[in-house]
């Protein structure tokens, strides 16, 4: 049944209010209704949003969009973690209405005489809005209503008293007729879930050595990893993320470049091959440390600034522990064996697959104990690994049990698959998620692709990443130095969260023949790097990185999805976008180039809105990657010259300012 006010259409909602919506704490959260009404009287539409403990949050009214469309706005700001959730009110507004029918009376020339019964009805709707506005006003509407049933005054000092309520009586309104939505939801994360750098390394490559054919002579531990994090808190991330660090199967290893034999003690197979008579998932491997190494790693990283990721990826080795304890968690096939897992057209000869519909509730109390003891441990962020290939069921409930413990606890999706699924994750309760960013690399796909994304972040909160051990883009393989910058720039300026893999740092760009992976993959070997001799020689993306974690660090616009814009520019290989922040009035302006080995010219035709100001107006940006300054206003004409610089990272000042 429509309420006596329809009200539809109602946003933030997602799949028809059956999921929360997602925000994070200080996020303009932008609500919406259409909401209309019979005849002329006035109506007013609000939101009542409540905290995760039930208290209702100020009044906050809606606001009329475009003339016509009856669609109303308004923005929440939440400022504590946890589900909040709000409904829409939509009323009947006595006093607009006696104001909108009164000043076009005045205006049309109507006197006293056509106007008393206006009067004395004003005067009533004051003595209900006296009732109702904040102590210190009362008085004053008391007034107001005095002066309407005045019959000594004349027209005008009757009524202007009650006009002039207009604002305090749009916040305090005369409500008759209140029709309410059903609650929606909102779950509110810390900042981190929606802005956030993210750093992947392997710690037994840091302070491991090789020697021939990469046979390891000494593997890293969490001590010898532990001294490259201030290196990468020094570029500015603040998520240090780790490949599984459990004991790594023995039987069916694989080998150096995704080989099906390893060399027997020699090879040091896949991390996410997880699970061996040393230790299953809440096992730490051996070479790495202990648990208490592996807590002062966390304290180290925590000390420089940043989190430690932790890798989920639920699977099994063949000499997992649980092959033996339960068994019943893997499918056996009628010759008594398990297939191995897949995620086509890739084989993971080295893992089992688990069914989660074999024994649901033993293995969802097994990896919910498992995820409880890391983050009893220190670990607030998990990377997921293929999510898509277990039960949305079995997500939605280890997501809301474990916030249910501790609701700072962050969960990254790494599922690379259909578009309706990694969408379910995201409304499942999953904070952020990979996407296909790495993919989309022309200037129209990206924009085409970022226009979806914006379209879902009430669910789905992109994290875009350049490279990863699993993908080298070819892109990457051919582009050089300046591909790299190009795609590192995407990556870092059009998302709030970006991560990279540390292979992006020294420019490795060489594949495994065949494959969009890299050769000599860190995922099967040590791989010990030369930071500092790369440093010395140049050869380092590290000072660009840097760069580019200080501009997302000083300019809040960069720190959400929501307020992203493109403007237009005539060259293809050319895209230019802007983020403004509406508090600060920060706005970043980035045009980037596509073409990694030519000089590319464009115009802009910028949206000046967007950027805050009128079309006319002119305007200064400052390139935050060299320092220049230009004089700007909607149409400029642009030079970019990949050799030297990619993209413009611009900071603009309007001139009012
Ligand atoms: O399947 P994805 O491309 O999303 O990749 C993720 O999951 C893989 C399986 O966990 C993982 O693959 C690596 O580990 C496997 C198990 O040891 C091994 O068989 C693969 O060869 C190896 O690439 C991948 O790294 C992870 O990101």
């Amino acid at each position: 049944m429509t309420g006596r006010f329809p009200i539809e259409d109602v946003t933030p909602s997602v799949s028809c209010g059956r999921y929360p919506s997602k925000a994070v704490v200080g996020e303009l959260v932008p609500i919406s209704a259409v909401s209309y009404r019979e005849g002329h009287h006035a109506l007013g539409v609000n939101v009542v949003w409540k905290g995760p403990h039930g208290a209702a949050e100020p009044f906050t009214r809606l606001v009329p969009g475009e003339p016509g469309l009856d669609r109303w706005h308004g923005v929440i700001k939440p400022d504590r973690v946890g589900r909040w959730t709000f409904t829409v009110e939509a009323f009947d507004d006595p006093y607009l209405t006696w104001r909108n029918a009164v000043t076009k009376k005045i205006g049309a020339g109507q006197g006293l005489e056509d106007l008393a019964n206006d009067l004395a009805e004003g005067a009533d709707v004051l003595d209900l809005a006296a009732k109702i506005v904040p102590a210190g006003d009362e008085e004053r509407v008391r007034a107001a209503a005095a002066a309407m049933r005045d019959e000594n005054r004349s027209l005008f000092s009757r009524v202007s008293p009650a006009l002039e309520l207009e604002k305090l009586l749009w916040q305090n309104p005369v409500r008759h007729l209140v029709t309410t939505t059903r609650s929606y939801a909102i779950w509110v994360d810390r900042q981190r879930a929606l802005y956030s750098s993210w750093y992947e390394f392997f710690p037994r490559s840091e302070g491991a050595e090789i020697g021939p054919d990469a046979t390891p002579i000494r593997h890293g531990t969490f001590a010898t990893a532990a001294k490259r994090i201030p290196a990468v808190a020094a570029m500015g991330f603040d998520v240090l993320y780790l490949p599984p660090i459990h004991p790594i199967g023995k039987i069916n290893r694989k080998g150096r470049n995704n080989t099906l034999v390893a060399r027997e003690g020699i090879d040091v197979g896949s991390p996410w091959a997880i699970g061996s008579d040393e230790g299953g998932h809440d096992a730490i491997h051996p070479q790495l440390g202990d648990l208490a190494d592996f807590r002062e790693f966390i304290a180290v990283a925590r000390d420089n600034g940043m989190e430690v990721a932790m890798d989920l990826a639920l699977q099994a080795a063949p000499d997992h522990p649980w092959v033996k304890s339960n068994p019943e968690w893997f499918t056996t096939r009628a010759d008594g064996t398990i297939a191995y897992a897949e995620n086509p057209p890739k084989k993971y000869q080295d893992i089992y697959p688990i069914n989660f519909d074999n024994d649901p509730r033993g293995l969802r109390e097994e990896v919910l104990r498992i995820v409880l003891h890391w983050v009893e441990n220190g670990v607030k962020i998990f990377r997921v690994d293929n999510p898509h290939t277990k039960t949305l069921t079995f997500w939605q409930w280890l997501i809301s049990k474990v916030k249910a413990v501790d609701p700072d606890v962050l969960f990254l999706a790494e599922a690379f698959t259909r578009p309706a699924m990694m969408n379910g994750l995201g409304k499942i309760g999953f904070t952020q998620s990979y996407t296909y960013f790495t993919w989309r690399t022309t200037a129209w796909e990206m924009r085409e692709y970022l226009g979806q994304l914006k379209a879902s972040i009430d669910w789905m909160r992109p994290n875009f990443w350049p490279n990863t051990p699993d993908i080298l883009h070819e892109s990457l393989q051919h582009g050089g130095p300046p591909m790299f910058k190009i795609r590192t720039v995407l990556a870092s300026m059009l998302s709030p969260s970006w991560g990279m893999y540390s292979g992006l740092e020294l420019f490795e760009h060489v594949n495994r023949p065949g494959a969009e992976e890299y050769i000599d993959n860190e995922k099967f070997e040590l791989k010990p790097r030369d930071w500092a001799g790369a440093e010395r020689s140049g050869q380092t993306l590290a000072p660009y990185i840097t760069k580019l974690n200080a501009i997302r660090r000083d300019n809040p616009a960069l720190q959400w999805l929501r307020n992203l814009e493109f403007h237009g520019i005539d060259n293809p290989s050319l895209l230019c976008w802007s983020k403004r922040d509406p508090e600060t009035g920060n706005t970043v302006l980035v045009i980037c180039s596509f073409d990694s080995a030519n000089v590319q010219w464009g115009n802009t035709a910028l949206d000046m809105p967007a950027l805050g100001m009128d079309w006319h107006e002119r305007f200064t940006v400052t390139d935050q990657l060299t320092g220049a300054t230009y004089e700007w206003g909607q149409h400029n004409a642009v030079r970019i010259d990949p050799q030297a610089e990619p993209a413009h990272v611009f900071v603009v000042h309007p001139r009012r300012h």
